[in-house]
């Protein structure tokens, strides 16, 4: 794959000064900077004030024509009073007209504006917080180039049979000119040894996210690719960069200070390291084969970069990060993004407000199982030419995930939890909410005899570490977690999670049913609801079931939709994805809006509560 990115990229600023240049010399008008501009304007302002001020101190003139003057007030007067009734019948006939309108609009027209109102308000706002780039006038146009071609016969396939392929895999495409699916690794031009590997971990034909998403990234298209969670998303954003880096290697090899020529950005440090470890073992499997090393450096907090000095040392290849400790490692120089033209975000609804300030172009790519259509749009407006790949509706739960939902009282949920671990063998993820929930459930657990560990924000790295090695070595059967251990983390072969504590946000709820029922096999998800569960989350929930085909319990079938009474849309909520609410009264919104607050009265200086 050849890039060349400095060439690229149109700067507007410079065809701006190129067209200057052109213009005929009769018809030359000098340039005049804005901020000049605005001075002179201010200059102007001032003065005819001045002037008016000056007027008016000169009270002998007022003297010398009073008569004149009285005229020319009464006419002043008379076509005053004529503009305010006319200005009145206008406002009155308008404020008739807006009246009608809002008369003959549906609930669902409302809803449809009122949601538009928050959607624009909620873009605005992040294109002012990310786009330095739009700042220093700089557009990019086009798509990255590679030298990637897929086979002759697939390129002369017509769009009819990819049209077909599509369907029969259940893809759907947005975008110009979309690269045609390819349904083997082989023909996607996987180096052998990559698909060897691939091939002893059971991973023998493309799914549908890859065998769409792969050759769209390998032709250097920004891409936003959602698929159910394990679904194979981690392959389909990976193989890009390992190829990208292997052929700027094999051209020249990389030297101490260089690199790294792609980005991976994971919202938490375990799905770093995850994405980290299958980098490394696709890389190694390229090195036992004969080719070049590879070199990749994990850049998430809580650990020591010292340890990764040798491979700093050398230059670097990728970077898997979590978006502090890679802003910390700009921040301190220790490598830069002037030759990057990879960056992918995965689970890119949460990582989506990062602005990088630097202006070399390349490529984007988002990937999540939950990819709201406030993101959508957002994305769609940042990136260049982009390709969207979507496999199901975003936001909706893995099908192969039997889902039950089952009310139990607070107090009674520890017990039934103990009986709830008997349906399946070992292992089993038990989610909550809340870090001292999660403490007490690993500490009833570890005295009724179950090896249990537990992961939370508030553990050390270590801690944390340990926790998802013996589980995943099956050295513990149960993990208790809370959110950070639901996105994107592949424990091999779940069979069982089980939701203490219903969260709030229905997309948290996908992606925590989702440790199982990975890669096309089966899994249970029971969930514990009750009072506490707040009867919006209810509602999402049991929409989702529905959409998924999946048993509605009678208590969850009584949850009235209000919407359904006031006669109001049910499309979903566009911020979220839940399908119980609007972006109106969206718990995320509310959520975002309320940290957004608190944030603002840290920074005004205020001591919050
Ligand atoms: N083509 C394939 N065939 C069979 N298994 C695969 C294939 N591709 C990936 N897998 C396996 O499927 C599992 C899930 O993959 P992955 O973690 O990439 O899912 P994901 O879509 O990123 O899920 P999430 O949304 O939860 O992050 C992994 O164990 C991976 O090895």
């Amino acid at each position: 794959m050849t890039s060349e990115p400095p060439t690229r990229g149109r700067r507007v600023d410079e065809d701006e000064e190129m067209y200057k240049l052109d213009d005929g010399v009769d018809d030359y008008v000098p340039y005049v900077p804005v901020k000049q501009q605005r001075m002179q304007r201010l200059q102007k302002l001032a003065s005819t004030r001045g002037a008016r001020l000056d007027s008016g101190q000169n009270s002998e003139q007022e003297t010398v024509e009073p008569k004149f003057d009285e005229e020319k007030e009464e006419e002043r007067r008379v076509e005053r009073a004529r503009l305010e009734r006319t200005l009145l019948l206008e406002a009155q006939q308008v404020q008739a007209k807006k009246a009608l309108e809002d008369a003959s609009k549906t609930n669902d027209d409302k809803a449809a504006e009122e949601e538009s109102e928050i959607l624009a308000a909620i873009a605005s706002r992040r294109k002012l917080a990310s786009d330095l780039e739009l700042a220093k006038g700089i557009q990019y146009t086009n798509s990255l180039k590679t030298s990637w071609r897929p086979p002759r016969y697939i390129r002369e396939r017509s769009e009819q049979k990819n049209a077909a392929i599509r369907e029969k895999h259940q893809i759907l495409v947005e975008g110009d000119d979309v690269p045609p699916p390819i349904e083997t690794f082989a023909e996607m031009k996987i180096p052998p040894a990559i698909i060897k590997h691939m091939k002893t971990n059971r991973i023998i034909s493309p799914t549908p996210i890859q065998l769409q998403g792969i050759p769209t990234a390998f032709s250097g298209r920004d891409m936003i690719g959602i698929a159910f969670t394990g679904s194979g998303k981690t392959l389909a954003f990976c193989l890009p960069v390992i190829m990208m880096a292997l052929e700027a290697e094999t051209k020249i090899p990389f030297i101490r200070g260089e690199g790294p020529v792609g980005v991976i950005l994971c919202p938490s440090r375990e799905l770093a390291t995850q994405t980290y470890e299958n980098i490394l073992a696709w890389t190694g499997a390229l090195e036992r084969d004969g080719h070049p090393q590879l070199r990749t450096l994990l850049c998430i907090g809580g650990i020591s970069m010292a340890d990764q000095g040798h491979t700093l040392g050398q230059g670097i290849h990728i970077v898997v990060a979590t978006p502090g400790r890679l802003i910390d490692m700009l921040e301190k120089k220790k490598f830069n993004f002037d030759s990057c033209q990879y960056m992918c975000m995965d689970e890119a609804d949460r990582m989506i407000d990062l602005g990088f300030e630097d202006d070399s172009q390349r490529q984007t790519l988002l990937f999540s199982a939950t990819m709201p259509r406030k993101i959508q749009d957002f994305a769609q407006q940042s990136l260049v030419r982009p390709v969207l790949v979507n496999v199901g509706r975003a936001g909706a739960a893995n099908l192969d995930v039997l889902q039950v939902v089952e009310y139990v009282k607070q107090e009674a949920k520890m017990v039934y939890l103990l009986e709830c671990l008997q349906k399946t063998p070992p292992p089993v993820i038990v989610f909550s909410e809340n870090k001292n929930e999660v403490d007490d459930i690993q500490e009833y657990l570890l005295l009724k005899g179950v090896e249990a560990v537990a992961i939370h924000g508030s553990k050390t790295q270590e801690e944390r570490q340990y926790a998802i090695k013996a589980f995943k070595s099956g050295k513990k059967d149960v993990m208790v977690a809370s959110g950070v251990a639901s996105k994107g983390l592949d424990f091999n072969d779940i069979q069982h999670v089980i939701i203490f504590t219903m969260p709030k946000e229905i997309e948290d709820y996908v992606h925590q049913i989702g440790r199982t029922g990975r890669s096309g096999k089966t899994g249970i998800a029971t969930t514990f609801v009750n009072m506490n569960t707040a009867e919006q989350t209810l509602l999402d929930l049991k929409y989702l079931l529905m959409e998924a085909g999946q048993k509605v319990p009678a208590f969850l079938q009584s949850v009235e939709d209000p919407r359904i009474a006031q006669g109001g849309s049910l499309k979903g909520c566009a911020v979220c994805g839940g399908l119980g609410h609007t972006v109106a009264n969206c718990p995320k919104l509310e959520d975002t809006q309320r940290r957004t607050m608190a944030a603002h009265r840290v920074n005004d200086g205020g001591g919050g509560y």
